[in-house]
């Protein structure tokens, strides 16, 4: 059984949290619902990197593009647009049902509702796939200070291997969004691609911008001090796009290239995020933004969200596309291995942009 918040307070050696979240699964939901009433030291973040109020812009907003008619030049042009200004935007009439929207945020709160030693079993320690993956904070072992986020990550493969090894109690719905989201997402890169001069989307192209896919449930609980620390700390997607469901509760904050304030991304319902990542703003050699952004914590109200990282495969080679270069635009990034530009973003903590600057020549 879960300790109360007696048995578990601040004045607990950090051992003990350490143990109690990372190791027995509970994860910083079960931290959370002890009833704690001060942030465990672990989760103060350095000041630098809370989200402070004053660098942030109510008024502000990324767009929020209408695509149900996607062989309309405006839309791709607002899309493209908002690739190169802001990174980020929102998109409506996207065709992936409400129905199914609801079903996977449903499948996330049953994930994260089951007891711990049943989250546990797909731990690092315990998964019997590297493909599922149970945590808590973004990388324990290389952070400095935690963040107040657990998630269960998935990479998919086939239907098959989903059907066998990923969780039961989300699995239906989660495949079911991945599915149906499909068809948006050759539909965005198609129009990307089409202002950096690639016509046509033949198999090798859409294998390096789709090739691959990973899934994350996330969970976001109720904070005490939201003020000292993080959901998640700044940083860019490794990702060629990234697609991502948020309930009605926000906190999302995008860096604003122009003045390099923060701007909140509101939940606007039967919407989903995107976000150009790090592969097609070196694939794009810069035209297209892979922005910074963060989440904060909150004191009041528990958090979801779900993003698919839309990826090229491990073992392509990912640089800035001949079609850009075949102008003589000099080319700001070198070839790379996917794979090797993936582990490096996950050996380090979050921080901000660091991992695409190593990719400039
Ligand atoms: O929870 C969110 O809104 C964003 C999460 C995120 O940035 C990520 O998982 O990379
Ligand atoms: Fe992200």
């Amino acid at each position: 059984m879960a300790p109360t918040m007696a048995e578990l307070t601040n004045t607990q050696p950090s051992t003990d949290i350490s143990d109690f979240v990372l190791h027995k699964g509970h994860g910083v939901k079960g931290l959370s619902e002890t009833g704690i009433k001060s942030l465990p030291k672990q989760y103060v973040q350095p000041l630098q990197e809370r989200l402070c109020m004053t660098k942030t812009v109510p008024q502000d907003s990324i767009p929020v593009i209408d695509i149900s008619n996607c062989d309309d030049p405006n839309v791709a042009d607002a899309i493209c647009n908002a690739a190169e200004r802001w990174g980020f935007f929102q998109i409506v009439n996207h065709g992936v049902p409400l129905e199914v929207l609801d079903n996977v945020k449903q499948a996330t709160h049953r994930f994260f509702g089951l007891p711990a030693h049943e989250k546990n079993k797909y731990s690092k320690r315990n998964s019997c796939s590297n493909n599922v993956r149970y945590g808590t904070s973004f990388s324990p072992q290389a952070e400095k200070a935690l963040e107040w986020k657990d998630y269960l990550s998935l990479f998919y493969v086939s239907d098959q291997e989903a059907s066998a090894l990923w969780p039961p109690a989300c699995k239906d719905g989660v495949l079911e969004y991945m599915r149906n989201s499909e068809t948006v997402i050759k539909q965005l890169l198609k129009m990307l691609m089409k202002r950096l001069s690639v016509n046509e989307i033949d198999e090798p192209k859409q294998h390096l911008l789709m090739g691959s896919r990973r899934i994350n449930i996330n969970y976001y609980p109720i904070c005490p001090n939201p003020e000292l620390t993080v959901g998640v700390g700044r940083h860019s997607d490794v990702s060629t796009l990234t697609f991502l469901l948020q309930d009605d509760i926000g906190g999302l904050y995008v860096r604003d290239l122009q003045d390099d304030s923060w701007i909140h991304v509101p939940p606007v319902k039967g919407s989903i995020v995107i976000n150009v990542g790090d592969a097609l703003q070196i694939m794009s050699n810069g035209r297209y933004k892979s922005v910074e952004h963060r989440v904060v914590a909150n004191g009041t109200k528990n958090r979801i969200s779900v993003p698919i990282f839309v990826n090229p495969r491990p073992h392509d080679m990912i640089g800035p596309s001949p079609e850009v270069l075949a102008t003589g635009e000099k080319a700001i990034y070198k070839q790379l291995l996917y794979s090797d530009y993936v582990k490096y973003f996950f050996r380090k903590a979050h921080d901000g942009k660091a991992t695409v600057d190593h990719a400039k020549i």
